[in-house]
């Protein structure tokens, strides 16, 4: 299997037409390698879910090349798209977009078995993922008797299940504490450690420093961060530095990281 998990060259994508144009993404080039964790920061409005929706095969660039574990996702027919997100991309949503007339376990095997695997083994696979994100005992509930931070951890462990090797996270942490919270991304870095490639969007900049190495977005422009490599410690003190608002400012990480 190819190394390159994620490859992004020169991607654009435009939203609306004439005058209600809106570049999200100006030639973006981005790779995300299996065993490596990248963090995508950048103000609202910046393109951040543009790009990780081009990146899960839920929307399609307007020009340029997206590729997935080596397949080009736009010449990709819809279902052939729909089984390589199955297969290879596990995506954690803003929102939890959980079948609210399955269980919580139902909603995580949903993935595996729609790609064929047995309900037994489907099961299984869905009982440890529970087990990680620390919802084990949750399996029978169905999502409106979970509260939110509940529903999202089962979102996250649908997202983990298997062995997937593309995990998309758009700030997953939104609606947990801080404790569970460090709990998910500590299983999203495990997941990256054994050989999954991970790209998270998020605001925290101390998120960010569970990631390898940081992007940055500013008006669908990407700044890779990896030549001055911010170390997690430089990010917060960036953090600490613009009063905790470093996700605001692109360059206020930069900054912080002593460019
Ligand atoms: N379906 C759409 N139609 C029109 N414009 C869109 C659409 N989706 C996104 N946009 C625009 O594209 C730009 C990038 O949006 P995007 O949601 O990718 O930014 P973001 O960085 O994820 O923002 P946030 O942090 O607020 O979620 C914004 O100007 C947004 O208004």
């Amino acid at each position: 299997m190819s190394a390159v998990a994620l490859k992004l060259t020169g991607v654009t994508r435009v939203h609306g037409k004439g005058a209600g144009e809106v570049h999200a993404l100006r030639g973006v080039d981005l790779e995300v390698r299996r065993g490596e964790m990248v963090a995508v920061m950048g103000p609202s409005g910046s393109g951040k879910s543009t790009l990780l929706h081009l990146a899960g095969g839920l929307d399609t660039a307007t020009s340029g090349r997206v590729e997935v574990a080596g397949r080009d996702v736009g010449s990709a027919g819809a279902r052939e798209r729909a089984a390589l997100r199955r297969k290879h991309i596990g995506y954690v949503f803003q929102d939890f977009n959980l079948v609210p007339a399955l269980t919580a376990r139902e909603n995580v095997m949903v993935p595996l078995e729609l790609d064929g695997m047995p309900a037994r083994r489907a099961r299984e696979h869905a009982r440890v993922a529970l087990a990680e994100v620390g919802m084990e005992d949750m399996g029978a509930r169905f999502p409106d008797d979970m509260s939110g931070g509940q529903a999202q951890r089962v979102a996250i462990a649908r997202a983990l299940v298997g062995t997937r090797g593309l995990l998309l996270a758009d700030e997953p942490t939104g609606a947990l504490d801080s404790v569970t919270g460090e709990a998910v991304l500590r299983v999203l870095r495990a997941r990256v450690e054994a050989g999954a490639a991970g790209v998270l969007v998020t605001h925290d900049a101390r998120h960010a420093a569970w990631a390898d190495r940081t992007v940055f977005l500013r008006d669908g422009l990407l700044v890779d961060g990896t030549t001055a490599a911010p170390s997690a410690e430089s990010l917060l003190a960036g953090a600490a530095a613009t009063g905790g608002h470093a996700a605001d400012d692109p360059d206020d990480g930069v900054a912080g990281a002593g460019r």
